[in-house]
């Protein structure tokens, strides 16, 4: 029999057999050879290898349906509703347009060029009048164009698409596009603790063994020893591979599991597969964060007794026993007293940021030798207690205290034990030393369940860390947290979050260690596995929104100036300055820069000390708005200006006149992008009214500045004048 390696799945040919474990997806089709407890969400089990790729079932299938590419993200959704709002605006002016226009014809109020009436009634040519009145349509219809900011989703879809390629730059992988935007407006981070937190690379450091602790040289009586052995060999999913004799023998399994088995086999020099050989299974419960133990049922196969055999969560497994066995291999009772002490002994390992897994057993009688399938729950007998060492990733308390800065706050949900949970937090900085247990701000899972639903809206708030969740806990705290309102980010690597990473806002799994069920629930996976990289695509995704915002302002103020010239031109003049032809050029020329631009900007470190923008905050902020309407008022008032006195102003004709508005258009819109890529970064603070005013003031001085550069340029550029005129 050979060793067990680890394939990337594209590897995976026919014949292979293949371990499965929860929450494996296997790209293949094969037949089941042996396993546990296999239920679609549980257990484990040996798999041959039959059909790979496209010849699978799960293949054929998903060739014949396409992925639906084209979804929208609730920005874009958010976008297309002020589009079809502004659509409308502008199509109630053109119809307004339309018609005053009309009857200022038809009663002969236009003149034309040399100052003629152009409409004197029946005397007119029909073919005179047909021109006419094509032009008025073409001006109504310049109105619309006008008005309907078709550089809006091509800037959109650049800053997405963009910011996704350098987010895969900084290993968070987007498999949702909507995600970039929605992590920007995140208001809390809910994050599981190991693998996310911690590296996930246990490794036991005490062991226990009744009250006493046990050093590597302390002598454990025999058959306590073989007890133990049989405890860890058969109630594991992991594997032990020594074929190579004088090599460090080769463990798989979950990193738990790896942990204690390589403690067993390397510490206290166990033959794992042995016991197998001489053992057989009669029955198991595999391990799942539901119930955060596992069990066996054995027999020797010498012997006619059963075994129960449990592993597990410490005071899970405490609550259990009866008796305990102390080192020379007596059994004592366990009472009350006694669990006080063992509870002790736990939150003092836990204390020391150490996972708490215990063992117990207990031997079972055959009757008339007809085995039942289920395992003893009670009545079992306390075998001994490990620690097992998950260090803290480098650089997650910095990560951590970013996310403060930045607004968001930081929750910890753990499968773990609250004492354990409690000290990775204080050494995350998710919670302070200070805050103690009894204020709420860390809780256990059972007790976050059994609250009314009005509790746990009152209480969640407080609440810091949740510890020994359950999957459901989990998923019930994100949704609680988003009726709150928030939106809800999470973190997770195993099966167990699966369900939270999927109702969350945003999903993030990890790309290492994950398990395949949470990547495919998750919206980004992180590809180095660190939560550092969480608060990379946080500053992403403000970035996103910002760049966004920026756009938006810049591109609502072409429009709002030209509709509001065109329409006071048209309706004053018959005339319209800015011609469908022109305003389209403007958009596309200076809508694509302006995307280039503002959506290439790269995060800042300023995105990171705002208050976040939430659920509830509008798209376009007031202070948008202001920005806005100051911009475009200023627009609208020069090119008026020009259009009614230009003639006179620069002593020039009607053509080049038109000519000068549009140059002075463009310019002001090339103007208005810087404005939008440097003072939106300004104006966006509004957090203090003292700022605002001085920003006000630095506003209003850049627009007044900026006239000279216009009148100016327009002066000395007459050739492009004539140029632009033929377009
Ligand atoms: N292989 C195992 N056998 C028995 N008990 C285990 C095993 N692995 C973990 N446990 C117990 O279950 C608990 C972990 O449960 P769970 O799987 O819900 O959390 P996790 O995913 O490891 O942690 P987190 O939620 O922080 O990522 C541990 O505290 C431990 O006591
Ligand atoms: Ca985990």
């Amino acid at each position: 029999m050979g060793g067990t390696i680890i394939y990337l799945f594209f590897d995976v040919v026919v014949g292979d057999v293949v371990s499965l474990n929860i929450g494996d997806q296997i790209p293949a089709d094969g037949l089941f050879l042996h396993g546990y407890s296999m239920k679609v969400t549980d257990g484990f089990g040996f798999m041959l290898v039959t059909s790979v790729g496209m010849s699978t079932a799960w293949g054929e299938m998903m060739s014949s349906i396409s992925r639906d590419l084209d979804e929208q993200t609730p920005l874009q959704a958010r976008l297309n509703k002020l589009t079809s709002y502004i659509g409308k605006v502008g199509l109630t002016v053109a119809i307004v347009v339309l018609v005053v226009m009309m009857i200022r014809y038809f009663t002969g109020n236009t003149r034309d060029d040399n100052g003629q009436k152009e409409y004197f009634g029946s005397k007119t040519k029909v073919s005179d009048v047909l021109d006419s009145v094509v032009g008025i349509i073409a001006a109504a219809v310049t109105i619309v164009v006008v008005a309907i900011p078709e550089g809006l989703p091509l800037a959109v879809t650049i800053t997405l698409a963009y910011s996704m390629k350098r987010m895969m730059k900084d290993n968070a992988m987007v498999r949702k596009l909507s995600a970039c935007e929605t992590m920007g407006s995140a208001t809390i981070i809910c994050t599981d603790k190991t693998g996310t937190l911690t590296l996930n690379q246990m490794k036991v450091t005490e062991f226990c063994l009744g009250k006493e602790t046990i050093e590597s040289n302390t002598e454990i009586e025999s058959e306590i020893y073989h007890l133990l052995q049989e405890g860890v060999a058969l109630n594991t999913t992991g594997t032990v591979n020594n074929s190579h004799a004088n090599v460090v023998p080769e463990i798989t399994g979950s990193p738990t599991e790896k942990a204690i088995i390589s403690w067993a086999v390397m510490d206290l020099g166990m033959n794992i597969n042995e016991t197998k050989g001489i053992c057989e299974i009669i029955h198991v419960e595999t391990f799942n964060s539901e119930k955060k133990r596992s069990g066996v049922l054995m027999r020797k196969n010498s012997e006619k007794a059963i075994h129960t055999h449990w592993k597990g969560a410490a005071e899970m497994i405490l609550a259990m026993c009866s008796n305990y066995y102390v080192r020379n291999g007596e059994v004592r009772d366990l009472n009350e007293e006694e669990k006080v002490q063992f509870e002790a002994i736990i939150q003092s390992m836990a204390a020391k940021s150490l996972r708490c897994i215990a063992f117990a057993h207990k031997k079972v009688v055959e009757e008339n030798s007809q085995a039942s399938a289920k395992l003893e729950e009670n009545g079992m007998t306390f075998m001994g207690l490990v620690g097992l060492k998950d260090p803290c990733r480098v650089g997650v308390k910095t990560a951590v205290e970013s996310c403060k800065h930045a607004g968001v706050n930081v929750k910890m949900i753990t499968g773990d034990n609250m004492h354990t949970a409690r000290a990775i937090a204080i050494e995350c900085g998710i919670l302070n030393p200070e805050q103690d247990m009894k204020n709420g701000a860390v809780v256990e899972g059972v007790q976050f369940r059994n609250y009314s639903p009005e509790e746990r809206m009152a209480k969640i708030d407080n609440i810091q860390v949740m510890a020994r969740s359950s999957p459901f806990d989990k998923l019930l705290m994100v949704q609680c947290l988003k009726e709150k309102g928030h939106v809800v980010a999470v973190t997770g690597d195993g099966t167990n979050d699966a369900p939270a990473l999927k109702e969350a806002d945003i999903g993030l799994s990890m790309g290492i260690q994950g398990t395949e069920v949470a990547k495919e629930s998750s919206d980004i996976v992180i590809l180095d596995d660190n939560f550092t990289s969480v608060v990379t695509v946080l500053r992403w995704g403000r970035c996103v929104y910002n760049n966004i915002q920026k756009f938006i302002q810049f591109q609502l103020t072409v429009n709002v100036a030209a509709l509001v010239i065109n329409f006071v031109a048209a309706v004053s003049s018959g005339k319209i300055p800015l011609t469908a032809v022109q305003l389209l050029w403007v958009n596309l020329i200076m809508d694509t820069l302006g995307a280039l631009a503002l959506a290439t900007e790269q995060p800042t470190n300023d995105l990171m000390t705002r208050p976040p923008v939430g659920r509830s905050e509008p798209l376009i902020t007031k202070i948008m708005w202001r920005n806005l309407l100051a911009q475009a008022l200023y627009q609208v008032t020069i090119l008026l200006t020009l259009q009614f006195k230009g003639k006179a102003i620069f002593g020039v004709d009607e053509e080049v006149k038109n000519t000068l508005i549009f140059n002075t258009f463009v310019l002001c819109q090339v103007f208005n992008e810087f404005n939008a890529l440097l003072m939106v970064e300004l104006l966006n603070k509004f957090a203090s009214t003292e700022r605002l005013n001085w920003q006000q003031w630095g506003a209003c001085i850049a627009i007044a500045v900026l006239t000279w550069p216009i009148g100016c340029l327009v002066k000395c550029i007459p050739v492009s004048c004539k140029r632009t005129q033929s377009h």
